[in-house]
């Protein structure tokens, strides 16, 4: 992992990893690079792809690659888009602002987060007028905040909703206690009229009650808790959904058959295989474990995507021949921002995006559709779960 110090220009995503632990403070690098507890599950993320052994077909006209592909019908330029990470002004002062202009000089897809330090109608701005960008949401106990999001996002022209299961009360994050972690000023969540801290008073009076005062650290379980909506159920909360937006609904967060099917069962229209980086629940599967189920839960009726541990080329390729329609990068967007703004995420894109281009060169697959199962070795392993 380590960057000799003479490297300034990097290679491939490590690099900006490196170069990135150099740039930014203890307290950022600590909530960007760390997972929950033991880190158990961030570190099976790449392993997990490690263990996928590729298997190649030869003579196989590569002269023209295409990594074109669509996502609910939008045509991406590529199937690297960018996941949804909160406080992107931390990595780099334009944020979420940089990210938004890599995706569209990219033509591929952004999430932006609810917590981003950027407001939403703000970061659409700098669309190219035809990449995807979608909204992130965490829903709360005040459904009129949340609502008001959605609304604001549908007006904004994000084009679907992403909502995030898995984090129903947040992950124990050890690095952030110890640091107390707090969003340093100026930056603030900028989707909601302060802080996320208030937003009514008579929340604030409850918030007060709870032992919660204006200095209390942000991401501190009790304040998110208090205000994410930890009861949310498959058949309160997307019906509900339904009867407030007409856009498209992607649940995040989903790792087993079982929700895969009840996502189709209850109108979803996409799922992200995802165990949020390893920041949630420490100790459960590789999100690249989990792909191979979930596509066969769904049988084709809705799009599944995949993200947690996307380092390399390999790593897209394999994702793909296990089904994901497209993946999502984390933490290298903020690496990117950190080691040089919109010019840092553009190339560690580029990085990528070449990368897949030869991956898929030398296993002879010319197009995004021609990438299928075979192309990986069939061990008992995998076996079992496909
Ligand atoms: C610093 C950081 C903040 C994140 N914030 C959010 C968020 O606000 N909403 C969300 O759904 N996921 C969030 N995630 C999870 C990512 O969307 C994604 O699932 C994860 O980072 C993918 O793993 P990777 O970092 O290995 O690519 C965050 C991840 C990181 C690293
Ligand atoms: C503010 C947090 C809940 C954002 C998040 O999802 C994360 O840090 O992983």
């Amino acid at each position: 992992m380590a960057v000799p110090p003479t490297v300034c220009r990097p290679v491939c995503l490590d690099d900006f990893e490196a170069i990135a632990r150099t740039k930014l403070g203890q307290n950022a690098w600590d909530y960007y690079a760390t997972g929950a507890n033991d880190m158990q599950t961030l570190h099976d993320n790449r392993e997990a792809f490690s263990r996928l052994r590729l298997r190649p077909r030869v003579l196989r006209d590569v002269s023209t690659v295409s990594t074109k592909t669509s996502l609910l019908g939008r045509s991406i330029a590529s199937p690297i888009c960018i996941a949804p990470s909160a406080m992107q002004c931390m990595a780099d002062s334009d944020g979420e602002e940089a990210t938004a202009k890599a995706a569209a000089a990219f033509d591929t897809a952004m999430v932006l987060s609810t917590y981003s330090t950027t407001a939403l109608e703000q970061v659409i701005h700098h669309s190219n007028g035809h990449n995807p960008y979608w909204f992130q949401l965490y829903l709360y106990q005040n459904r009129p905040v949340s609502q008001e999001l959605i609304q604001r996002a549908e007006r904004a022209g994000y084009q679907a909703l992403v909502l995030t299961v898995d984090t129903p009360v947040i992950g124990r994050r050890l690095a952030d206690a110890r640091n107390k972690f707090q969003l340093p000023r100026p930056w603030r969540l900028a989707n909601f009229p302060k802080d996320l801290r208030i937003v009514t008073a008579s929340e604030r009076a409850a918030l007060l009650a709870n032992g919660i005062t204006k200095d209390t650290p942000l991401i501190d379980n009790k304040i998110l808790s208090n205000r994410a909506d930890a009861g949310l159920t498959w058949t309160e909360c997307i019906p509900w959904l339904r009867s407030v937006t007409g856009l498209p609904i992607i649940l995040k967060g989903v790792l087993t058959r079982e929700d895969a099917e009840l996502a189709v069962l209850h109108g979803c229209n996409g799922i992200i295989v995802s165990n949020h980086g390893g920041r949630q629940l420490d100790g459960v599967l590789a999100a690249i474990d989990a792909l191979p189920e979930v596509v066969a839960a769904v049988r084709g009726q809705i799009e599944v995507y995949m993200d947690g541990g996307i380092r390399k080329g390999t790593d897209v390729f394999k994702a793909l021949a296990l089904g994901a329609k497209a993946v999502f990068l984390g933490r290298p967007v903020l690496w990117g921002l950190a080691y040089n703004g919109e010019q840092g995420v553009k190339e560690m894109l580029q990085i990528l995006h070449d990368e897949l281009e030869l991956a898929m060169a030398l296993c002879g697959c010319a197009t995004i559709e021609a990438i299928t199962p075979q192309y990986l070795q069939q061990t008992p392993e995998l076996k079992s779960r496909l």
